[in-house]
């Protein structure tokens, strides 16, 4: 990927970040690098992640979905980061394979999803690293009941992705299946390089070696200065940014295959960095509807966040038909790919008409090379703002709160975090 700061320097924007003030951080960039360095050779927790380029077997993928390579349709079953990367690469490319992402527990969309499928030519894949997501194993059961309602014998159609023990491994050796191993020391929403985001991809039949040669060859540009690495520039100015008032970052891809992309970021962002009340709120955005949705808010709401525009060189195009509408007729002469490139630039430079930051991040089509190279890249920038912002960029303590009052609700063991539900304070209004 390369990235384009200009626009979010102190001299067109407000906040914004000075050319001077970067040069300073660069020095602290240079000690973050050497940091990541040494937690990527000693392997160390979530440092690992940066290393999956170089650990992830693409043929050992290969062979575990060998059994189902031939499904009509292929069901993911997980949630966060077991779920969001291989979403995000299954969704950015078109396949034959119908994919769905079973990433939730709404009881009419999961029947609605289930009903959907030809589950005689559907395959599983569960995925969670620790076995025990409620989320997870609840969609689950669900899943193999339908199948055995069904008559269609899940065990011949399922491949488990998870970690070294726990229920799902349980599982996998009880029944035989084919599984996968999550890394250790990578993190979910750090691990799409990983079998955890790849059994979508070759199952659908993508290029698991491009995806992993492009997320390379950004590792290669892993350096000691924000000005030689796009990561690191992304990351840095990012964080400076936000200690300079924009603490929300819209990531607004200009490619409909980037979509689900916006919502691994967000994950990786806010799982990543928010902790200690710091970090950067990441809000999902797509061009071009969302010039016709949030724009507004971004051109003329208040100084607090930042724009990270994805743009796209190549890919196919369409014609747009030429109309005797006088006032359309400027659309007739071009196509698609020229409005929403027009359209692009056009927001990008009317927020910069309003002084308001935004950063360019650009590939030269939307394919596993370069996807690759994206997800590798925002990786590395996340660790790098997680260094800067001194925080645990690894861990989510946060989220277990939650988790063990979903438990005491359900009667699965006494926890006060469930007992803290009952006393909500309520001011109702009521229809
Ligand atoms: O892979 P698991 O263990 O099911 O976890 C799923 C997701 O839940 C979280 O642990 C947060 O609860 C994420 O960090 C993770 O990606």
């Amino acid at each position: 990927m390369d990235v384009d700061i200009g626009n979010a320097l102190a001299s067109v924007a407000s906040p914004g970040v000075s050319r001077a003030s970067l040069e300073r951080l660069d020095e602290r960039v240079a000690d973050a690098h050497e940091r990541i360095e040494r937690g990527m050779t000693n392997r160390e927790h979530g440092y690992e992640a940066l290393n999956l380029p170089e650990r992830t077997d693409p043929d050992e993928i290969r062979a575990a979905v060998d059994p189902v390579a031939d499904a009509e349709a292929l069901l993911t079953v997980g949630i966060g980061g077991s779920s969001l990367g291989a979403a995000t690469i299954a969704n950015a490319f078109e396949s034959d394979t119908e994919t769905v992402f079973l990433d939730n527990v709404d009881p009419a969309w999961v029947s609605r999803k289930l009903a959907s499928l030809p589950l005689e030519e559907t395959a599983i894949n569960v995925v969670s690293r620790s076995g025990t997501t409620a989320e997870t194993l609840a969609n689950f059961l669900v899943v193999r009941d339908a199948f055995e309602s069904a008559g269609v014998d899940w065990t011949e159609r399922t491949i488990v992705t998870t970690g070294d023990s726990g229920p799902l491994r349980d599982l996998a050796d009880r029944h035989d299946l084919p599984s996968l191993k999550v890394p250790d020391g990578v993190p979910g929403r750090f691990s799409a390089l990983s079998a955890v985001g790849m059994v979508a991809a070759a199952v659908c039949g993508h290029d698991l070696e491009a995806l992993l040669e492009g997320a390379a060859a950004e590792r290669e540009t892993l350096a000691g200065s924000l000005f030689e690495c796009p990561a690191y520039a992304y990351g840095a100015t990012t964080y400076a940014l936000d200690g300079r008032g924009a603490g929300t970052n819209a990531v607004m891809p200009y490619a409909e295959s980037l979509e689900t992309f916006a919502e691994w970021f967000a994950q990786l962002w806010a799982e990543s960095l928010g902790k200690d009340e710091l970090g950067q709120t990441p809000v999902r955005a797509l061009g071009a509807t969302d010039q016709h949705s949030q724009l507004q808010l971004y051109r003329a709401g208040p100084r607090d966040k930042l724009v990270t525009f994805l743009t796209v060189d190549g890919g196919p195009d369409r014609s747009i038909p030429e109309t005797d509408v006088d006032d359309l007729a400027y659309l007739g002469d071009s196509t698609l790919g020229e409005l929403l490139a027009a359209e692009f630039e056009a927001t990008e430079a009317s927020l910069a008409a309003a002084d308001r930051p935004n950063v360019r991040v650009e590939l030269e089509a939307v394919d596993e090379y370069e996807l690759g190279g994206l997800l590798y890249g925002m990786e590395a920038a996340c660790v790098l703002a997680g260094e800067l912002y001194r925080v645990n960029t690894f861990e989510q303590p946060a989220v277990e709160w939650a988790k063990k009052a979903t438990r005491g609700l359900l009667g699965g063991g006494e926890f006060e975090e469930a007992e803290a539900v009952a006393e909500k304070t309520e001011l109702r209004v009521e229809r």
